[in-house]
């Protein structure tokens, strides 16, 4: 998949149907059910304990399916340790099977107090809260009971307690990542396998900490659905490694294509970002009005008019990576530089506008490429809505890349980087700082510089996003998240 990054570096995650089938070959191996719940509920137990060595009080809130199963078995293990306990009951209707027996341990102990009033959660003294309400099972929308159990739990974590969810947040749908009203966990402990939706959207803010515990589960073999990136691997990999006996060949040329009027900083910014990614030369093409502004920020950067040079002038060799799109806009110009660009050969990063273009020709790429879509982009490619593609990130990456026979960074707090061969890549930590007009430029421009060094499209799109959301997240730190400006993470790049 990856020829560079070592598989140790990727932690496989599953859809929710892949975790069911092993569950239940566990079960069908094992004879019964009730041992797995029991093997979650003491690895809970250990990471509770494990970060809150001096445990006197713990609140446990509790759902009526085996989420909330699991939850009572931690409850039970409390209780027998001597450490006061108080169940949140938030089941509608009486439990059944591992659950039930669970209940019937747990409320076996007269020290555990039980309410069905999450209310006096604000109250209670424990500083330790398990979200034990909502898993895998969940289906969106939630009952209001549940919105209140969740609320009542945030509002307990913003007062100062911690909290571990079981399994998943409460109210995050897993497969999506999507959550309307969802708990924020400190840690997360998953069981038998990481999913998908902990690393997407919603679910990628929530979910402060993950561990997963296996519990001793078959292992089916299936190929995971995709895979996260931990960022400690960019340490080895930057975006063009410098090696001591180089020179500016060695680090490949990149032509950023775009800058329409009143777009102009759109290009200029992807060909600094290009060049401060460290690859060897650099040409910006864009509107002439635009090119002192570029001469005088960036001299380093050739820049020229595509009226005064034609494109494939400037593409010195079959190496040099054209970044088309930032600023690129929709006239007769941008309509213009884009059919030239068609005649051309040679690897491509297609962004911004010239993603429009390439969704009103409708041709796959037929040269080695990465699309950055951001999820409006991938809704007009695909001919659909932002929602849809909301509802399954990694499903329509794939289509795009299977659609137009390319590399695809489809972009969000985290993103999702897939090539036609099926590989999917999750990467990155929610970076609000990259919120604003420039993020999608400066990560443009980062590409092409990988592509020209790295040569591999997929490997380039994993290093160049990864790199791109790691720099922003040191840069803001040291910033500010209102104010940092996106280019500003280039100088966050080693
Ligand atoms: N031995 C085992 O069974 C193990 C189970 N594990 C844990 O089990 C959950 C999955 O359990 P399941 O019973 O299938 O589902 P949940 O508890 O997540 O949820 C079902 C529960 O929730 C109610 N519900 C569903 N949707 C909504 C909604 N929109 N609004 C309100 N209520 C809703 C539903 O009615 C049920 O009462 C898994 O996550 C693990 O934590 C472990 O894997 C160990 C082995
Ligand atoms: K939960």
């Amino acid at each position: 998949m990856l020829t560079r990054i070592p598989e140790r570096y990727l932690v496989p995650l599953y859809r929710v149907e892949d975790v069911r089938r092993r569950e239940q070959a566990s079960f069908a191996q094992e004879g019964e059910s009730y041992a797995m719940m029991h093997r979650a509920g003491e690895a809970l137990y250990r990471h509770i304990l494990h970060h809150n060595a001096s445990l006197k009080h713990l609140s446990v809130v509790v759902g009526g399916g085996n989420n909330g199963g699991d939850g009572l078995v931690v409850a039970a293990l409390a209780a027998q340790d001597g450490i006061e306990v108080t169940v949140y009951d938030c089941s509608s209707k009486p439990r059944t099977g591992d659950a039930e027996y669970a209940e019937k341990v747990a409320f076996g102990y007269d020290t555990i107090q039980i309410t069905r009033n999450i209310e006096a959660l604000n109250q209670d003294p424990g500083q330790v809260v398990v979200d034990g309400l909502l898993g895998i099972g969940f289906h969106p929308p939630i009952s209001e009971d549940l919105a209140n159990a969740i609320a009542a739990i945030n509002q307990k974590r913003a007062q100062g307690a911690w909290v571990v969810s079981v399994d998943c947040p409460s109210g995050l749908d897993v497969e999506t990542g999507r959550g309307a009203l969802l708990v924020e966990a400190d840690l997360v402990v998953t069981f038998i396998a990481d999913k998908l939706g902990h690393y997407l959207l919603d679910g990628a803010v929530a979910c402060h900490q993950i561990v997963m515990e296996s519990l001793q589960a078959v292992d089916l073999l299936n190929r995971p659905t995709a895979y996260f990136l931990t960022p400690a691997v960019l340490e080895n990999y930057p975006p063009c490694l410098r090696l001591p006996n180089s020179h500016k060949g060695t680090y490949g040329h990149v032509t950023v294509l775009g800058g329409d009027l009143g777009f102009g900083g759109a290009a200029i910014m992807a060909s600094e970002a290009a060049a401060k990614s460290g690859v060897g030369t650099v040409t910006l093409m864009t509107q002439s009005r635009h090119l002192s502004a570029s001469l005088m920020r960036n001299p380093n950067v050739m820049c020229v008019s595509p009226e005064d040079i034609g494109l494939g002038d400037t593409l010195r060799s079959s190496e040099s990576v054209l970044v088309i799109g930032p600023g690129l806009g929709r006239t007769e110009w941008s309509e213009r530089n884009w059919q030239a660009f068609l005649a051309t050969e040679g690897p491509a990063v297609v962004d911004a506008d010239a993603l429009y273009w390439l969704g009103v020709y409708g041709q796959p790429m037929g040269r080695p490429a990465v699309l950055t879509p951001h999820p409006g982009e991938a809704a007009r490619l695909l001919q659909c809505s932002t929602a849809d593609i909301l509802e399954d990130l990694v499903g329509s990456a794939q289509q795009i890349a299977t659609r137009f026979q390319s590399v695809v960074i489809l972009k969000g707090a985290t993103s999702v980087v897939v090539n036609q061969n099926g590989d999917v890549v999750i990467l990155g930590q929610p970076c609000p700082a990259l919120a604003k007009g420039g993020s999608g430029d400066v990560l443009s421009g980062m590409v092409g510089a990988c592509l020209a060094y790295y040569h591999e499209p997929f490997e380039a799109a994993v290093i160049a996003a990864a790199w791109h959301n790691m720099a922003a997240n040191k840069a803001s730190l040291v910033i500010g998240q209102i104010s940092m400006q996106p280019y500003q993470l280039l100088d966050y790049l080693e």
